[in-house]
C-alpha cells in the first residue's frame, strides 16, 4: 500500500509540503495517525509502533531542542546486524589528522567541474570528500563533499549518524524520499537531511552532480539579522518541510547504508524504512530555493562582506563564529559609486570552499566553471583575477548601477582549517595554474596621487597595446 492515489509516476507527482524553518509541525498521511494527548501511548493509532528520533542531547536548551515523533509501520530497529561494506567506500572521510589521507595547504586551489561517469553510479556511490575538518567522532567539524550520479538508488537506503548534510545540485533534479516524506530538488534549490534521517535519492533526468557541506555535531540555524530588522536574507516561511507519505511494500533484502565515523556499513532488513505514515516535531529534512533569497547590500559606497549574504549558519559555541557558513552570491544589483564593485583582495582567518551553480562569477572572468570547486584556505590571499580587476578600472567611475545575472555562486566558509583529500590534490581536474589569473596583476603606482579616471585611461591604453581582453561585465 502507498498513500499516493494518482496513477502518476512516483517521480512525477506534485510533491506537497509544509512551511517554517524549526517549526513544530504534525503532518499525517492517513487521517487520525498521529496520537492525541501523548506522544507514546499503549498503542498507537492503526497498531503504528512509536519512535522518536533526536537531533539534539535531551537536555539542550529548548531553542536548540529539536527532536521528532515517527509513527510507523515497523520500528527502525527491525533489520539484521550492521555489517562493514564489502566493497568499502574509500572515498569518505569524517576524521581530518595528521593521520588522515588529508594535508592542509595554504595555496589556492581550484578544480575544474567533475564529469559524471558513465558506468552505473547511485548517490551513495558517487559521494566524495573534497576536504574538512574536525572529527566526526568529536561532534565537531566539517566535510565537504562533492557527488556525480547517474542512477537512482534503488532497494537501498542512506543514513548519515556522522552529520547534517547540506545538499547542492548543480545539475540534475534530485526527489529524495526521506522518512518524513518526500523532497524534489532542482538546482537552484538546496536540501537539508538531518543527521540520522534515512533517505533515498532518486533521478528523474539521469546525471546529476553537485556539492554538500556535512557538520558533525551541531545543525543549521538561520543568521541573526542585527541591524537589518526582522526580515531580509531567508525568509523562515520559505522552507519547505516533506508531508507524510509511506509505502508499505515488503522489499526482500532492502539495505540500509549508514555512514558512521566516515566508513559505510549496511544492514538487511524486508521492508522499506519509507513506513512512515505520520510524523510530529520540529526536526525534520527542509529544502529551500535560492531564488527565494532577498539579498541586501550596500547602496552607496564600498563592498559588503559576503556575510550579508548567508543563508544559513552552522554555529559554534563562540558567538559569530560559524563552524560552517552556507553564503550565497545571488543576482544583484550593484549601485555603489565610486567604489571596486567586485570582491576586494583580502586574506581571511577563516577558510573558504566555493561552487557554482550556474553563469559566472563576479570575481572570476573564467576559470572558475559551473560544477567547479575553489578552496582559499585560512589567510590565504585571494581576490578578483586580472581580467576582471582590469576591466573594473577600464570601465571607470562611470558604471551607473548595474544588475549581474545569470549567476549563482556559493561559499562554505569555516572558522576551521580544513585538510584536502589527497584524491583531490592528485585530481586531474586540478587547475594546476590557478595562480596564472593573478600574477598579470601590475602595478599601477605612478608616485604621485592617481585618480580613477588617469588610471583607467593608463589602462585602456594598455589594453590597445596588447593587454589580456576584458570579458566580464560587472
Ligand atoms: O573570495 C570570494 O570570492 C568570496 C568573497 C566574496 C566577497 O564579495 C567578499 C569576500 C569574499 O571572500
Ligand atoms: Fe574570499
Amino acid at each position: 500500500m502507498e498513500n499516493s492515489k494518482s496513477n502518476k509516476r512516483p517521480e512525477e507527482e506534485e510533491v506537497e509540503y509544509q512551511s517554517g524553518f524549526g517549526n513544530h509541525l504534525a503532518s499525517e498521511a492517513i487521517p487520525g495517525a498521529l496520537p492525541k494527548g501523548q506522544n507514546s501511548p499503549l498503542i498507537c493509532p492503526f497498531g503504528l509502533y512509536a519512535e522518536q528520533i533526536s537531533g539534539t542531547s535531551f537536555t539542550s536548551p529548548r531553542n536548540l531542542n529539536l527532536r521528532s515523533w515517527l509513527y510507523r509501520i515497523k520500528p527502525s530497529v527491525t533489520h539484521e546486524p550492521f555489517k562493514r561494506r564489502e566493497a568499502s567506500h574509500e572515498k569518505l572521510v569524517s576524521e581530518f589528522n595528521n593521520q588522515s589521507k588529508a594535508s592542509s595547504t595554504p595555496t589556492q586551489l581550484r578544480w575544474n567541474p567533475p564529469h559524471i561517469p558513465d558506468e552505473p553510479t547511485d548517490f551513495i556511490d558517487g559521494l566524495y570528500t573534497v576536504c574538512g575538518a574536525g572529527s566526526s567522532f568529536l561532534r565537531h567539524g566539517f566535510a565537504i563533499h562533492m557527488y556525480t550520479a547517474n542512477k537512482s538508488m534503488t532497494n537501498c537506503a542512506f543514513c548519515n549518524a556522522d552529520g547534517d548534510f547540506l545538499i547542492v545540485p548543480q545539475q540534475g533534479r534530485l526527489w529524495i524520499t526521506t522518512e518524513c516524506g518526500r523532497l524534489q530538488v532542482s538546482p537552484g534549490e538546496i536540501a537539508v537531511l538531518p543527521q540520522g534521517f534515512r533517505f533515498a535519492v532518486n533521478l528523474p533526468d539521469g546525471p546529476t552532480r553537485g556539492y554538500v557541506a556535512e557538520v558533525f555535531g551541531t545543525h543549521f540555524q538561520l543568521p541573526d539579522l542585527g541591524p537589518i530588522g526582522a526580515n531580509g536574507l531567508a525568509a523562515p516561511r520559505d522552507f519547505l518541510v516533506p508531508t507524510a507519505w509511506f509505502e508499505e511494500s515488503s522489499y526482500p533484502g532492502f539495505t540500509i547504508v549508514q555512514k558512521f565515523g566516515g566508513e559505510l556499513f549496511t544492514a538487511r532488513q524486508d521492508f522499506s524504512p519509507f513506513n512512515v505514515v505520520a510524523w510530529h516535531g520540529n526536526y525534520a529534512p527542509y529544502k529551500y530555493d535560492l531564488s527565494k533569497f532577498c539579498p541586501y547590500n550596500t547602496v552607496l559606497i564600498d563592498h559588503s562582506d559576503p556575510s550579508i549574504n548567508t543563508v544559513l549558519t552552522a554555529p559554534t559555541e563562540k558567538p559569530g563564529v560559524a563552524l560552517l557558513d552556507f553564503v550565497i552570491f545571488p543576482p544583484r544589483w550593484l549601485v555603489a559609486e565610486h567604489t571596486f564593485r567586485p570582491p576586494y583582495y583580502h586574506r581571511n582567518c577563516m577558510s573558504e570552499f566555493m561552487g557554482l551553480i550556474h553563469g559566472g562569477y563576479e570575481a572570476k572572468a573564467d576559470g572558475f566553471l559551473p560544477g567547479g570547486a575553489s578552496l582559499h584556505n585560512c589567510m590565504t590571499p585571494h581576490g578578483p583575477d586580472t581580467k576582471t580587476y582590469e576591466a573594473t578600472i577600464a570601465r571607470g567611475d562611470e558604471a551607473g548601477p548595474h544588475k549581474i545575472t545569470d549567476t549563482m555562486a556559493f561559499m562554505f566558509e569555516s572558522c576551521l582549517i580544513p585538510r584536502v583529500c589527497s584524491w583531490a590534490l592528485e585530481s586531474p581536474l586540478m587547475d594546476r595554474d590557478y595562480y596564472h589569473c593573478w600574477i598579470g596583476l601590475r602595478s599601477h603606482f605612478t608616485g604621485e596621487g592617481t585618480d580613477m579616471k588617469s588610471l583607467s585611461i593608463q589602462n585602456a591604453h594598455d589594453t590597445e597595446s596588447g593587454g589580456e581582453s576584458m570579458v566580464v561585465n560587472i
